[in-house]
């Protein structure tokens, strides 16, 4: 278990590339066999992956929560972004096939994350602090709330699956979504926005080998970068843009918590007054 965190915006404008690195990105989220949680002090956001190789991995509760089980006070979104796998929650089993999502209420005593039989499943996580008790429930594509945005012109083409998301499953704060970018386009979230009532993570996956995404963060007039490689998550505070260009397309998985729930409350950033 890792701990990360919040920094204010004004000693992050002197941080090297190293404490950027350290206080904001999340290398090793896969790891054989195991489960990896990073908690931030950010809305108490945890991120975390599971990868079953040889075995199922039970989503055992972590020292920093002081619960009898993980989600006693909390809400959890999965997305599995390898091989199709399940997830059983309470003795019900969801399978899970490539980026399909789970939703899990507060209370549910036992999640189990299973190994495929055609390869490495890889399942992505946010949880965030809950204080009412959903239903659980599963998200396909069909079901989401799919929105086409940027074009091929501004090479940010781009469609956005919101997954976990109010108007298709309650949540108490969480939401989480997955936006892919089209052939040819490589930015994401540009123009750029931050909410200041949520933080965000971003996870960067399905980057072709040996290609790279540069992640923007920072107060849109103080921005710094990280470079990521593929199945990397980077936080995002309230205060900062997050946004990427990569060396070739690719794909993320955006999740928040915070204030609200309303997807659309951003405070957006003309490009031309970012520094
Ligand atoms: O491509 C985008 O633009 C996004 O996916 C933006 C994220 O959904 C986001 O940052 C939501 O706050
Ligand atoms: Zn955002």
């Amino acid at each position: 278990m890792n701990k990360r965190f919040s920094i204010h915006p004004n000693d992050f404008k002197h941080y090297t590339t190293d404490k950027i690195r350290k206080e904001f990105l999340i290398e090793d989220l896969f790891q054989n066999d195991a489960i990896t949680h990073t908690y931030t002090h950010y809305d108490r956001l945890i991120v975390g992956g599971a990868m079953p190789v040889n075995k199922a991995l039970k989503l055992e509760t972590i020292d920093v929560l002081k619960s009898t089980y993980f989600l006693e006070r909390r809400e959890i979104g999965i997305i599995n972004v390898g091989a199709s796998g399940s997830v059983t929650v309470d003795g019900t089993q969801y399978p899970l096939n490539f980026k399909e999502a789970l939703y899990i209420g507060k209370e549910c005593k036992e999640v189990v994350f299973h190994p495929s039989t055609n390869g490495r499943a890889l399942y992505y996580f946010n949880s965030a602090p809950a204080h009412a008790k959903y239903p659980t429930r599963k998200v396909t594509f069909k079901e989401a709330e799919t929105v086409e945005m940027g074009s091929l012109e501004t090479s940010n083409s781009r469609t956005i699956r919101k997954l976990i998301i109010n108007t298709v499953v309650p949540t108490c704060q969480l939401q989480m979504g997955l936006t892919e970018l089209k052939p040819g386009s490589v930015w994401n979230t540009m123009p750029p926005h931050t909410h200041d009532r949520r933080m965000e993570a971003y996870f960067y996956f399905e980057i072709p080998e040996n290609q790279m995404v540069c992640h923007f963060l920072g107060e849109p007039q103080e921005t710094r970068h990280i470079w990521m490689k593929n199945n990397q998550a980077v936080l995002s505070p309230p205060w900062s843009i997050h946004s990427g260009a990569g060396t070739s397309n690719y794909t993320f998985i955006w999740g928040m918590a915070g204030e609200n729930l309303d997807y659309s409350d951003m405070d957006a950033v003309k490009t031309v007054d970012l520094r």
